[in-house]
């Protein structure tokens, strides 16, 4: 039996997408699915299901889901055509999944007998929770390996060494990366595990990271979640609706370099220890020092309530600024870096413990903005210099990729990027 038909993830399956009624599923709440079917989703701003074409790809303005599996690999010594075919394979199961359907056209149980599954079977009874698979390219595949060298944007930059960066070298970087968010965790684990099982032979896992709570929002719709120093994260976050805001600061648009990334964006992710058990000894007042905002409502020190701009020049005793000039949340304002803004769409994590008893717990940031270098570097670079924070925090991963637009249901992934768009 050919390729094609014992598990569908060839380029003639890519193509029958439309038929096989993939094309633009994105039903919304109540609508059905071939896979899991129905919604039982706790986060309530979030459909059921999101489409994987379109001018964008999903996973970035929409509502960040409550669980993420991230994962950056590296491609092994394959040619172009076979990058291509990797990339058309992926979409083809992302559309299936985010759709709610198995990862190939079998399913888990339904294909020959002797033959793997073309689907590992753990997501069958379950709803997709709104499931969004996002696809990026790091700077490494644009060396010569590809003949993509001409094709590298230049606003995808090997991110410098930042000052308090400790990174671990087999959490950095990677030539590929999956975004996989959902409101079930086991969706978002069984999309990573199939695209990876898919990419067998052709790219190897590099680093991967779980993620339990999102640490943003990214609808106005959508209540503002705590990090695990306790404090809300995401207030002053951009949003969908601010569409303004989002074209000026996510989207690459004409003239901003590779035509190819019209309508993408820059991903950002950085793996970022916090030494709870230290942060848990420290005073409330430090606390809500080292943020400039309160911990219980997440108002500015400076006076109001949660969505209050922060007003930097209210002093308080002796006339030092009620908001500290070190303070995070000076730092990394657009007041302080001329108007610049970033979207975030991070999660909590814990991996384990050490074997001092203390949490391998963080944050695990992603930011996605239009030109990483004018954006993400001057924010970071400040944080990283003189952060408040910086004591209870480490910075131990570090990549960006370029998140090419939405494909057409007749195309794949970064198409454009191959002229084949
Ligand atoms: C380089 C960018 C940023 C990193 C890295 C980062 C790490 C980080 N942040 C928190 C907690 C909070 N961040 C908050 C606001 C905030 N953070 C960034 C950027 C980075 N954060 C920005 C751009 C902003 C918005 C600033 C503003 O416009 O006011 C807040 C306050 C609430 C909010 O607006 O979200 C918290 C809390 C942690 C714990 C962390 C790494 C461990
Ligand atoms: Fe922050």
């Amino acid at each position: 039996m050919s390729k094609d038909e014992t598990s569908g993830l060839s380029r003639r399956g890519l193509f029958g997408l439309a038929g096989a009624g993939v094309v633009g599923a994105g039903l919304g709440v109540g609508g059905t699915f071939a896979f899991g079917g129905g919604s039982t989703s706790t986060n309530n701003a979030v459909a059921s299901t999101y489409p994987f074409f379109g001018d964008h790809q999903s996973g970035i303005i929409t509502p960040a889901q409550d669980r993420l599996h991230f994962a950056a690999f590296d491609v092994n010594d394959i040619s172009r055509n076979e990058l291509i075919e990797l990339l058309q394979d992926w979409s083809y199961a992302a559309a299936r999944m985010t759709a709610g359907d198995a990862a190939g056209n079998y399913g888990p149980a339904g294909g020959p007998y002797d033959a793997p599954p073309d689907d590992t079977g753990e997501a069958l009874d379950l709803p997709p929770g709104g499931l969004t698979i996002t696809f990026g390219f790091g700077p490494s595949l644009f060396d010569d390996r590809f003949g993509l060298a001409s094709k590298r944007p230049s606003a995808l930059i090997d991110l410098p060494k930042f000052p308090s960066d400790v990174l671990q070298p087999e959490l950095v970087g990677g030539d590929l990366c999956i975004q996989a968010c959902s409101d079930d965790p086991q969706v978002a684990v069984h999309a990573i595990r199939n695209l990876s099982r898919i990419a067998f032979g052709r790219a190897t896992l590099r680093w991967s990271q779980l993620g339990f709570g999102r640490t943003s929002s990214t609808t106005r719709a959508q209540k503002t979640p705590r990090n695990l120093f306790g404090f809300k994260d995401g207030t002053a976050n951009l949003r969908a609706e601010d569409t303004t805001g989002v074209n000026e600061h996510v989207w690459a648009a004409a003239g901003d370099g590779a035509s190819w990334m019209i309508g993408g964006s820059y991903l950002v992710s950085r793996k970022i220890r916090m030494t709870v058990e230290t942060w848990d000894r420290t005073s409330l007042r430090e606390q809500e020092t080292i943020f400039g905002r309160t911990k219980g409502e997440g108002a500015p020190l400076s006076g109001g309530s949660e969505f209050t701009d922060p007003d930097f020049s209210q002093t308080g005793r002796d006339d030092a600024p009620l908001i500290d000039e070190s303070s995070h949340v000076k730092l990394a304002h657009p007041d302080t870096h001329d108007g610049v803004q970033i979207l975030r769409r991070g999660y909590n994590f814990v991996d384990g413990n050490d074997d001092l008893g203390r949490l391998n717990a963080g944050l695990f940031f992603i930011s996605f903005q239009r030109d990483p270098g004018t954006q993400f570097v001057p924010i970071q670079l400040a944080l990283s210099r003189n952060d408040l924070m910086n004591e209870y925090v480490r910075y131990v991963g570090s990549a960006a990729f370029a998140v090419p637009p939405g494909a057409t249901s007749s195309s794949f992934v970064g198409a454009g990027m191959f002229d084949l768009a």
